[in-house]
Order: structure tokens, then sequence, then C-alpha cells
């Protein structure tokens, strides 16, 4: 049993117009918004972040970003930055997802620039780590996890570890279906959270949330969650539905 609270976030990718947004943002609210047990955060499109955060105004879900630049403004035509977010009351900002690192090609090192603007403008970095099914096939899982962890982490200090979530997620699991298993991602899970015992010092690990995402969904997720060192999930298909989100939550909510 871990006193650490589940976090359920959805990332709803390229989805969703801001009226979609909104009506899902009320559903999950009427659903879930004053559940305490579990840490609640919508990351929509940037062009929804503004209606999502009236709907959740006032209850517990919380709002975050897919992505931001690490200059605060400036000639970066496109870009959104981390100010720009605060503005609009979003708390946490995912940062490294797999898909930016494949189809806009972010490095560890731009992503880490990023990682220490979130945390200077007072943003939760959702960091996210994860191999592709060549990687784990040529045994080199952690080898790629730690890599992405360090340089994504380089030159951030325990204290602002607390305002730092770790997200594993398999480039293999996301939105193919296939789930990892328990024993799999609990042992990178358990990697992980050594890596940041080293970075940092062993109570600050025990403290810190690592989600796991990819292809997470209510049929999976009670078994996922119930491992010592899987403390939420980041959700990506399962989320664009009012249903199964907050069936997720609920699911979470009572987890260990
Ligand atoms: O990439 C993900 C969340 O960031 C996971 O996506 P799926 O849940 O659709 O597999």
């Amino acid at each position: 049993m871990s006193s650490r609270k589940k976090l359920i976030a959805g990332n709803w990718k390229m989805n969703k117009t801001s009226a979609d947004g909104m009506a899902l943002a009320r559903e999950i609210v009427v659903e879930v918004g004053k559940l305490n047990d579990v840490e609640v955060v919508l990351c929509p499109p940037f062009t929804a972040l503004e209606a999502v955060a009236k709907e959740i105004d006032g209850s517990q879900v919380k709002l975050g970003a897919q992505n931001m630049h690490p200059e605060p403004n400036g000639a970066f035509t496109g870009e959104i930055s981390a100010p720009m977010l605060r503005a609009l009351f979003a708390t946490h900002v995912i940062l490294g997802h797999s898909e930016r690192r494949a189809y806009f090609a972010e490095t560890d090192a731009f992503i880490n620039e990023k990682v220490i603007a979130g945390l200077k403008h007072q943003l939760r970095p959702i960091l996210c780590v994860g191999e592709t099914l060549a990687e784990r096939e040529a045994g080199d899982t952690l080898k790629v996890v730690q890599t992405q962890l360090e340089g994504g982490l380089a030159g951030t200090n325990k204290d602002q570890a607390a305002s730092l979530v770790i997200a594993y997620e398999p480039v293999w699991a996301i939105g193919t279906g296939k789930v990892a298993t328990s024993e799999q991602a609990q042992e990178v899970h358990a990697f992980i959270r050594g890596l940041l015992a080293k970075l940092y010092t062993e109570p600050v690990a025990q403290r810190m949330r690592i989600l796991y995402g990819g292809s997470m969904k209510p049929a999976n997720a009670a078994e996922l969650l119930a491992q010592r060192d899987i403390d939420g999930g980041l959700i990506g298909g399962a989320s664009l539905e009012a249903r199964s989100f907050v069936e997720l939550i609920k699911i979470a909510a009572t987890a260990q």
C-alpha cells in the first residue's frame, strides 16, 4: 500500500473542438468533480483549454496542456509558452510524449529545457518516457528509459521533484490495444523509482507519482493500479468518452 494519491490524466491528443471538450469536461465534473481520493487532470488541445478551464472551475478536476515551448515569449511561430498556460489556469503540462519525440523530433535536451521552464513557471511537468517495440526486443528497455529520464530531468533538484510526475508509456502499447502486462509495467516503474532515488533521495522518490500509459482502460486498470509502483494512468483513447474515463477514475479511487 502506498501513501501516494493516485492520479488519472486524460491526454486528449488532437481530438475535441472547444465545444466538444466543454461537453466532455462537464460530464466528468458531474460524475467525479468532488472526488478527493484521486487526482484528475484533463489535458485538452490548446484550443479547448480556456473552455475546459471554465467547466472545471470550482471542482477538484485540474487542467493540463499537452506541450509547451521552453521560452516565455518571442518569435516562435505556432508555439505556446508556460505563462500562457498559467494564464488559463493550467497546473500540469505533458512533456516528452513519444508522439512529440517521434513526429516532431524532440530530443531529451529540448524536453529538459521545457521541464526546467515548466517548473520555473509553477507548472507540474508530466514527463513521458518509454521504449519502442524494437528497443524492447533488443533488450534495451531500461537503458532507453534511463537515458530519457536522466536527460529530461537534468539540472532539477529534490525540492523541485515534488512538482514532477513521471509517465512510463511503452510506445508499442500506445493506441495499439496491446497493454503492457502488470509485471512488465511494474518492473519498469520500480526501475524508474530507483533512478529517482539516486537523482534526488529515497524519501523524495517514494513521494513521486509514476503513471502508466498505453491502452489503459477500465478492463485492465485495476490490475495495473494494484502494482506497488504504479500510481495512476495517462490515458489516451479511453479519456475521450466520459463513461470510460469516469470508470477509470472510480477504479483508481478504490485502488490501494
Ligand atoms: O499516449 C497515451 C497517453 O499519453 C496513451 O494512449 P492510449 O491510451 O490511446 O494508448
